[in-house]
């Protein structure tokens, strides 16, 4: 396919994301506007992962951003990577947010963004990964009102390790939607996943973050609330009753009792119709316990094995949630960024 590149549209760590359109486009085979993600040798790696990724989990899943190829190109001299992907024209759900100062969406949106991520995230289980970076910034949404997961430059399969070479450890994601597991014990499973769409259904309703924090505090502060004791993300008020209850299923601090996504699809805050927005009186059935008892996952709580790290750091010998946060208090401190990515504690 022969294409040119159109106006900028995003920007991430690993790479920029423009606008493209074929010009040799005789059969119809792509659409007229495409998004292309274009990283130079820096964000390849990343980038490769991410068809990778795409590639195994498909085009059938409606949660999902379809890929719809890639390219190199030379532009200044420098070769660059290009994955074409189909384009979202109302930009990311972090960006819709923004527009509404502070404000968040109603709870009857909240209920179908959420169903079409879990939706999104029952497939990336079933396919045996993990997103690991799952935030409002990476929910794109469509000219129809649909909404679907990308970026998937950090995803990785089940149980797969990612260590430094020198024994460090990456902290993946955004620290405000880690998971406590991942926090203590460098755990990036489907459940951290699932932690993550907790954070992003706050955010959603409330407009505002499921941790607060104070402009500018150090992101050590955050990592240890969530790592160590029993506080949980702020459940708004003002939500409906199934959607607390929902969100108690997600901020379950072990990931062994966390609800699964194949289990919260099957939740009234996102089974039922959605047209309904005052569903208060509604008797919520489901009770840990019953669900427990019957798993209704492909995974089973006792075979998902988490990625722990194996590469002899010094993290394997601490007994406490308590020392290995404060080990990573304790290192080199990178800044703290709200949106961005990798944080690399050593
Ligand atoms: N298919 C798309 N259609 C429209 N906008 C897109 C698309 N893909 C990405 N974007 C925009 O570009 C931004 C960056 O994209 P993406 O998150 O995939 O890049 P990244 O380099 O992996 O960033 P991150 O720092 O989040 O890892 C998104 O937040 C979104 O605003």
């Amino acid at each position: 396919m022969e294409w040119v590149r159109g106006e900028t549209i995003g920007h991430g760590t690993f790479s920029t994301v423009s606008l493209a359109t074929p010009t040799n486009n005789a059969y119809g085979a792509f659409p007229q506007v495409m998004a292309v993600k274009s990283a130079d040798s820096h964000g390849a790696a990343s980038l490769a992962n991410e068809k990778w990724v795409l590639d195994i989990l498909g085009n059938d899943c409606d949660g999902l951003v379809r890929c719809l190829g890639e390219d190199r190109t030379v532009e200044n001299g420098e070769e660059m990577h290009n994955l074409f992907l189909e384009y979202a024209s109302r930009g990311s759900l972090a960006s819709h947010l923004k527009k509404l100062n502070g404000e968040g969406l109603p709870e009857s949106t909240v209920r179908r963004h959420t169903g079409s991520v879990l939706r999104g995230l029952r497939h990336i289980h079933a396919k045996g990964f993990a997103h690991c970076d799952l935030k409002l910034g990476n929910i794109l949404l469509f000219g129809d009102g649909a909404v679907k997961i990308a970026d998937f430059g950090l995803a990785k399969r089940a149980g797969e390790v990612t260590a430094l070479m020198d024994g460090g450890v990456q902290i993946r994601g955004t620290p405000l939607y880690m998971a406590p597991e991942s926090v203590n014990d460098n755990e990036y499973g489907s459940e951290a996943d699932v932690w993550a769409l907790g954070c992003a259904v706050v955010e959603m309703f409330s407009g505002k973050t499921a941790w607060s924090f104070k402009e500018g505090s150090h992101f050590m502060s955050l990592l240890i609330r969530i790592g160590v004791g029993d506080e949980l993300p702020r459940i708004p008020e003002d939500l409906s009753e199934q959607g607390r209850d929902f969100l108690s299923k997600c901020f379950v601090k072990d990931p062994k009792k966390r609800w699964t996504a194949e289990m919260l699809l099957n939740h009234p805050f996102v089974a039922v119709d959605l047209d309904q927005d005052d569903l208060e009186g509604v008797d919520i059935q489901l009770k840990t316990e019953e669900v427990f008892a019957s798993p209704r996952c492909p995974f089973e709580f006792s075979s998902w094995v988490s990625a722990s790290c194996d590469s002899g750091t010094q993290y394997h010998t601490l007994e406490a949630p308590e020392e290995r946060v404060a080990t990573l208090a304790a290192g080199s401190i990178p800044d703290w960024s709200v949106t961005n990515n990798w944080v690399i504690v050593r």
